[in-house]
């Protein structure tokens, strides 16, 4: 079972906390079983503090009795734990399913070290197949749009709720990204976009669990 799959996966990923990390915690279902499994070991002795890349994730982080500091005053992270929505061989991600990748990325960027929770559902050949989440500023949602579908995006909708940076987000289907590289380059450099869920230079290593059995993919490795 995916659920399953998730919790095996976070808990692995566990391995690489050690005493006194500053841990940044990613957002979604699969961080979740990471947020509870992290609760356990702090309430047993570990000592870590924690950032979180959403309100939601703080929240859940503080009802297990972490320490959760305000991102705002922090510029160095030990090592940041997030879930992915694709995951390919080269450890490029698609990510923001849950509206977060903004504030994940700037998370992943400030970290020594990012890794990747998911189950085998996220194991994908090539990125793309997901919907490309865009955050974008309210007052450039038609124009961003436009751009968007110049850029090759088949289908971009307008998702309901905003972010929790007050903004809007733009799901682009692109259905196949042959150059992920140009098309971050192509999305960043529009006025209005303020960040997108493709991770191409972020993820260190994943931990993919599949039917119970957990991998551990690192750069250059299949
Ligand atoms: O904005 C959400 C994040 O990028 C999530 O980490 C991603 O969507 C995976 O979420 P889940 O673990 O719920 O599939």
């Amino acid at each position: 079972m995916a659920d399953d799959d998730k919790r095996l996966a976070a808990e692995a990923a566990l391995d690489e906390v050690r005493d006194g990390m500053l841990v940044g915690l990613g957002t979604g279902s699969t961080v979740a079983f990471l947020i509870a499994a992290l609760g356990e070991r702090v309430r047993a002795g570990l000592r870590i503090e924690a950032v979180a890349t959403s309100i939601a994730s703080a929240r859940a982080a503080e009802g297990q009795g972490i320490i959760v500091r305000d991102f705002a005053g922090v510029s160095l992270v030990d090592l940041t734990i997030d879930g992915a929505d694709e995951v390919d061989a080269r450890l490029y991600a698609i990510k923001g399913a849950g509206g977060a990748m903004l504030r994940e990325k700037v998370v992943a960027a400030a970290s020594d070290r990012m890794v990747v929770i998911a189950d085998g559902t996220k194991r994908v050949d090539a990125i793309g197949a997901a919907k490309l989440p865009v955050e974008v500023l309210p007052f450039a949602r038609s124009f961003v749009t436009a751009r968007l579908e110049a850029l090759g995006a088949a289908a971009v909708a307008v998702r309901e709720g905003g972010t929790d940076n007050g903004n809007l987000i733009l799901d682009a289907r692109f259905g196949r990204i042959d150059d992920p590289r140009a098309l971050a380059a192509a999305i960043d450099a529009v006025p209005g976009a303020l960040g997108h869920g493709l991770f191409l230079d972020e993820v260190d290593a994943a931990y993919v669990a599949d039917a119970g059995v957990v991998t551990r993919m690192t750069r250059g490795a299949d």
